[in-house]
């Protein structure tokens, strides 16, 4: 039986490298794999033969969406205009990577859509984000050298996954990193100003000297199954901040003396943040609880 890892998945079949002779085998999984609730993905390790996929390895990490596995670091795309920005698609993603232990990289496209002053309230948001720890890339001119051997350098020697909302320039981000790619891009269509998903599958490729998997870009982003009172755990920076809560397992909500309402107070934790994150609390405690057990 060979070992090797999946690096792409289309309708069915699973393309694996092989880790003997580096090879790539087109595979499918054996059918006891869906009985036990299993499914293959991009970045899963396996053992294989004649063809079928016969074991999963456990894996270190996984994603929902996009559907990967095994994986150091997420460059989370959004663009600042075409389609519009929501910060709280972001947090949401944000939230995803969190919990999935996963280090986000924020990477903002279109920047060359924005007119000087837009371009100056897209700075105060990446300084937002910077401060809260995370990684932040706003090109001041898109596709610039300087911006594209940062994002080059933040890939660099690591097992990547490039995610975020359809036509927001993922695969055209990847062009302009390694042109010889040539991964197809989509129009945007004006009118309904939202992508029209052009990358249907998830693929690891060889970008600089490290791995990016391309993935299917999604309009929106449900929360996560997570506890409501665990959820505060998963924005570092209210994490942070309950240190000085008054009381321990404050959710930041009606209790008093709360640092994290203090600190979106003072600036010190964007306002946008802690929005987004009430109406997450609020749609996790409205969540009808799911009986049902697989
Ligand atoms: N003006 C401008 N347009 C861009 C930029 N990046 C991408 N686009 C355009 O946005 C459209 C969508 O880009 P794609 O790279 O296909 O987007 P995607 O995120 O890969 O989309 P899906 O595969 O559908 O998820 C294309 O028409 C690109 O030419 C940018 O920095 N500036
Ligand atoms: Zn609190």
């Amino acid at each position: 039986m060979a070992k090797g890892k999946i690096y792409q998945s289309l309708s069915g079949f699973y393309d694996v490298l092989s880790d003997d002779d580096n090879e790539i085998y087109r595979t499918r999984a054996r059918g006891n794999f869906r009985k036990r609730g299993l499914t293959p993905i991009v970045g899963d390790e396996v053992e294989f033969e004649d063809g079928y996929i016969l074991k999963l390895l456990p894996r270190t990490n996984s994603l929902v969406r996009p559907p990967i596995a095994n994986i150091d670091q997420a460059i989370v795309t959004t663009a600042v205009k075409q389609p519009d920005f929501s910060s709280n698609l972001l947090d949401r993603e944000l939230l995803a990577l969190e919990v999935a232990g996963i280090q986000p990289v924020l990477y903002f496209t279109k920047t060359d859509l924005l007119s000087e002053a837009e371009l100056k309230r897209f700075e105060v948001i990446a300084a937002g984000y910077r401060q809260i720890g995370y990684d932040v890339v706003l090109p001041k001119t898109a596709f610039s050298k300087e911006s594209l051997a940062e994002i080059e350098k933040l890939l660099s020697s690591k097992e990547n996954v490039i995610m975020g909302q359809t036509g927001a320039g993922k695969s055209t981000l990847l062009n302009h990193i390694t042109p010889q790619l040539n991964l197809e891009t989509g129009e945007i269509s004006a009118a309904l100003n939202r992508g029209k998903h052009t990358t249907r599958k998830v693929a690891l490729l060889k970008v600089g000297d490290g791995l990016v998997a391309d993935t299917p870009g999604f309009s929106s982003y449900d929360p996560i199954q997570l506890d409501a009172r665990d959820l505060g755990q998963y924005f570092p920076e209210f994490k942070r901040a309950s240190a000085k809560c008054r009381f321990r397992g404050c959710v930041h909500v009606n209790e008093p003396d709360c640092e994290v309402k203090r600190e979106v107070e003072t600036g010190e934790i964007m306002q946008s943040r802690y929005d987004n994150y009430l109406q997450i609390y609020t749609e996790i405690k409205n969540r009808k609880p799911n009986y049902k057990t697989k």
